[in-house]
């Protein structure tokens, strides 16, 4: 389907309204007409100073035509603008169900800031699909079918003069502006994300800017894009004004010409002296009307731009598009079966991952081991389905992984991955995201347990967890492990920022609380891995070689030369 084809099944949801908001929009114009209309009649009707009694009957329809008009003016408004609300938040809630399970490869593709500016412009943007696209050409033909039919009983030439300057202000002139208008939007939505993008750049890099003395630099090339921005949006406004007025005056003038039509034909007779200003009247009140058609191709083309965009977001990222799914429940560690899995992440040249083959036995601990850039992470992200594998496959207790949904594995698993994610507000808050129901009790023993005692479940944490230790952030997010229970534990190095004795203890108590649960544990030192049951060795995205501490040491291959090297590094 058309992505604006998409945003208009969403925005039929809101029928009952889009229709009120047609009637009353209809009822509305029809009124200004009539009371215009009327006026005129009234005006020229009062030159004769006719009895007052004729003119009563006039007036009260100008006084009713007038209330009427206001009140379905309301209508219009209520309903339209109800109807536009309500179609937002179901976009926002549909771009969000699409965008979610996608979110990590989508961003492998996006800038976080450009995206986020993206995703909340383009939605916001569509406010004026309904608005200014879709009914009011519903409401200005019908108003105008409903006005010419009207004006046809009295001067035929004046209704086709309409008719001919309606065409040119609503379709032929507007499309003409449409070149200009539609380049700078463009430039405006490009230089928005860019703004964006370098905003959240900013503020996350802050400290390493000011540290390496960039942050001035990187301020004033802030200030710079500011300046583009607000230069060009000036220069929309510009342009947008430009059109508006043009248009004002070309209405403006249409009226004249049915004036000077309209008279000449009372100086012929053919109309009745009367009538003609209340034809002018009709004139001027349905060409103001034509003003909000005036900027619907603008807004179809920005509608149609945003929703394409929008789609283009999780377009080429639908790998779960169309795919069944398992229930998968587990109430024990599943075994876990990787066979020739290649992955290679989009324009990069060299495979991640080629041809792992693995096998953990249900409850087993192994250790990934390799130097950087080896592709241990990638194997964890293969594992959770962060990353979709190009060739092979992986099986949990023999059920191919792509028949199981992201979510079922990730609510099975405790993950560390090498960055963890805090949020603003107290470290009860931060604990609570494993388990939301746990009591003040479990939470403190979980502080106890990683050895943070000297925290309280009040104490506050600063967006990211700025205001933590690079160790106490791993023995927080150790705390947030420890409240949740999982079959599957996948650890990518979580105690990089801690000290050996530190480390040590964290591990017992982790070892402790999955000692039924099947563990992948990423480590960056050599130690400590006799107790594993497997050790696999990355190198260049290739395992090379896989057993346990002893068969790897009696084999004298990589690990036993890492082992090696490591010893010497440390006696030396
Ligand atoms: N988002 C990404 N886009 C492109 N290439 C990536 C991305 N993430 C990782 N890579 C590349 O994939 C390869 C494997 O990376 P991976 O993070 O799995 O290594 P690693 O062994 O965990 O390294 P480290 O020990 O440094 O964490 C590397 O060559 C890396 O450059």
């Amino acid at each position: 389907m058309r992505p604006l084809g998409t945003v208009i099944l969403l925005m039929l949801q809101e029928k009952r309204d889009i229709l009120l908001s047609i009637v009353f929009g209809f009822l509305a114009g029809m009124t200004a007409v009539g009371l215009f209309s009327a006026s005129g009649y009234l005006i020229s009707q009062a030159a004769f100073v006719p009895p007052i009694y004729t003119l009563m009957i006039i007036v009260s329809i100008v006084k009713l035509l007038g209330i009427t008009s206001a009140l379905s003016r309301y209508g219009e408004r209520y309903f339209s603008h109800r109807a536009t609300f309500t179609m937002l938040s179901n976009i926002r809630e549909y771009v969000y169900q699409k965008i979610e399970p996608l979110a990590s490869t989508i961003l492998q593709h996006y800038r976080s800031g450009d995206l986020l500016a993206r995703i909340v412009g383009d939605v916001e943007s569509l406010q004026n699909f309904l608005l200014r696209v879709l009914y009011p050409p519903i409401v200005t033909a019908t108003v105008f079918i409903a006005t010419i039919i009207f004006t046809t009983f009295f001067s035929i030439g004046t209704a086709m003069i309409i008719l001919v300057g309606m065409l040119l202000l609503t379709i032929i002139i507007p499309s003409l502006f449409l070149q200009s208008q539609s380049l700078i939007d463009q430039k405006i939505r490009q230089t928005r994300g860019d703004l964006s993008s370098e905003f959240t750049e900013f503020l996350y890099g802050y400290k390493d800017l000011k540290v390496h003395q960039q942050a001035l630099n990187r301020r004033s090339e802030i200030i710079k894009t500011v300046q583009t921005y607000e230069t060009e949006q000036k220069k929309a406004h510009k342009i947008q004004l430009f059109n508006e007025s043009v248009l004002g005056f070309l209405s403006l003038l249409a009226s004249v010409v049915v004036l000077a039509y309209a008279g000449y034909q009372v100086t012929q007779e053919n109309i009745e002296g009367i009538l003609l200003a209340m034809l002018f009247m009709i004139a001027l009140t349905v060409f103001e009307q034509t003003a909000p058609m005036a900027l619907v191709p603008h807004f179809l083309q920005q509608s149609s731009q945003s929703a394409k965009r929008l789609v283009n977001v999780w377009k080429h990222e639908q790998v779960q598009e169309g795919k069944t799914f398992i229930n998968w429940n587990i109430n024990r560690a599943p075994s876990i079966q990787v066979t020739d899995v290649s992955f290679k992440h989009m324009e990069e040249a060299r495979p991640a991952l080629e041809g792992v083959t693995f096998d953990l036995p249900s409850g087993s601990k192994t250790a990934i081991v390799g130097a950087s850039g080896s592709g241990k992470t990638t194997i964890l992200q293969v594992l959770l389905k962060l990353q979709p594998i190009n060739k092979g496959n992986v099986t949990f207790n023999g059920i191919d992984f792509q028949q199981i949904k992201e979510e079922d594995i990730w609510k099975n698993a405790n993950v560390s991955l090498q960055s963890n994610d805090f949020f603003f507000g107290t470290i009860r808050d931060n604990l609570e995201i494993a388990d939301i129901n746990a009591s003040d009790k479990e939470l403190i023993q979980a502080l106890q347990n990683v050895q943070l005692s000297h925290l309280t479940l009040e104490d506050v944490v600063q967006e990211k967890g700025a205001n933590l230790s690079g160790g106490e952030k791993q023995r927080l997010a150790l705390a947030r492990l420890l409240l949740k229970e999982a079959h599957i534990w996948l650890l990518d190095e979580p105690t990089s920022s801690m000290d050996a004795i530190t480390e040590e203890r964290m591990f017992t108590r982790i070892f402790e609380k999955a000692a039924a649960a099947t563990i992948v544990l990423i480590s960056h030192r050599l130690t400590g891995l006799e107790k594993m049951d497997q050790i696999i060795v990355m190198d260049h995205g290739k395992m090379i070689e896989r057993g346990s501490y002893e068969e790897l040491m009696k084999r004298n291959g990589y690990f036993k030369q890492m082992k090696d090297l490591e010893k010497e590094i440390f006696t030396s």
